[in-house]
């Protein structure tokens, strides 16, 4: 019986292995007593919009910090762009840095340097040459590409809104044209609207640049929206990974918690309404005569 729903359906091809950006094998890290993972598995296809859930506490931010090397895991292996990460020559490990942007959960912009120069920070580090006005125009660039007018570039972090923060810590995070890009909770602390148009340009940004997103949210109508698939993390692990009906149709207690407490089913309601809006809004109005008759 399986054999011939196998012949009549086959199952789509597995991905290759160089369409996985980042691959994590094994992980296990633990601080003192605390195991924060353990035996933590992960893949990452090149091109997606992967967003990362779990309880607070469960170590989503600990997970980012192991995969961009600011955490040494007590075991497994991270891989990205088919890279080891674990144990690298500095300069290699640089090598890889440079092709990925992360945004941290509260901006980690530097307090005493403007909007433009914290762009310019990565911009500097890695190619000293750049002269004053090109690394400027880059600033501008990017400051652009992030939603910010060209008036945010002069000010200092503390002059500008939460949501302002967030953008400009993205104009960072592209600085140097990443094929990757980490969020870790970007729509934290934003109103609804903010929230929303954060998404959008994350959503753009990916369709414009073909950038992969390793997504950090508690934020439901971010994952309805713009995520292509969420792994969820609970008991020290990635316990699934899939689009949201396929999370949907597993039985297990927190993702079902999650996604059918009512703050998930708002979120999914919400979604179901702007898909059927898109939808109006792609259908060409039928001629007059077949609206009467479809009345009649
Ligand atoms: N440097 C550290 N030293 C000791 N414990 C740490 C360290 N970093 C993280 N932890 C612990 O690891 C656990 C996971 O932390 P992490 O920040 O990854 O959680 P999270 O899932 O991102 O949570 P949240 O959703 O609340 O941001 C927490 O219990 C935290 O206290």
């Amino acid at each position: 019986m399986t054999a011939t729903l196998a012949k009549s359906a086959p199952a789509p091809a597995a991905p290759a292995q160089d369409d996985f950006l980042i691959r994590v094998k094994g992980l296990r890290n633990q601080f003192g007593d605390q195991v924060v993972h353990e035996n933590l598995d992960l893949d990452v296809r090149r091109g997606e919009i992967l967003g990362v859930v779990g309880g607070s506490g469960t170590g989503k931010s600990v997970l980012l910090r192991s995969i961009i090397g600011l955490q040494t895991p007590s075991a497994g292996e991270v891989t990205v762009f088919g890279e080891s990460m674990l144990g690298r020559e500095e300069t290699d490990a640089r090598n890889v840095r440079r092709r990925w942007g992360v945004l941290f959960q509260n901006g980690a912009l530097f307090s005493t340097l403007t909007v433009a120069e914290n762009v310019q920070v990565p911009l500097r580090e890695y190619y000293r040459r750049l002269d004053a006005t090109l690394l400027d125009e880059i600033a501008c660039y990017k400051i652009a590409m992030s939603g910010l007018g060209a008036e945010a570039g002069p000010k200092y972090p503390s002059e500008l809104s939460g949501g302002m923060r967030k953008r400009a810590a993205l104009a960072r995070a592209l600085s140097l044209d990443p094929e990757l890009l980490f969020l870790d909770e970007p729509t934290a602390g934003l109103d609804p609207i903010g929230a929303a148009a954060f998404d959008e340009l994350i959503k753009s940004l990916k369709n414009t640049l073909g950038l992969t997103v390793f997504l950090i949210t508690h934020d439901l109508d971010t994952l309805y929206a713009i995520c292509d698939r969420v792994a969820v993390i609970a008991d020290r692990k990635v316990v699934a990974v899939g689009t949201i009906p396929e999370l949907l149709a597993l039985d297990q207690p927190w993702i079902q918690e999650y996604f059918n407490g009512p703050r998930g089913r708002t979120a999914a309601q919400g979604a179901e309404t702007l898909h059927d809006e898109a939808r109006e809004r792609a259908t060409p109005p039928a001629p007059a005569g077949q609206q009467a008759d479809a009345r009649a």
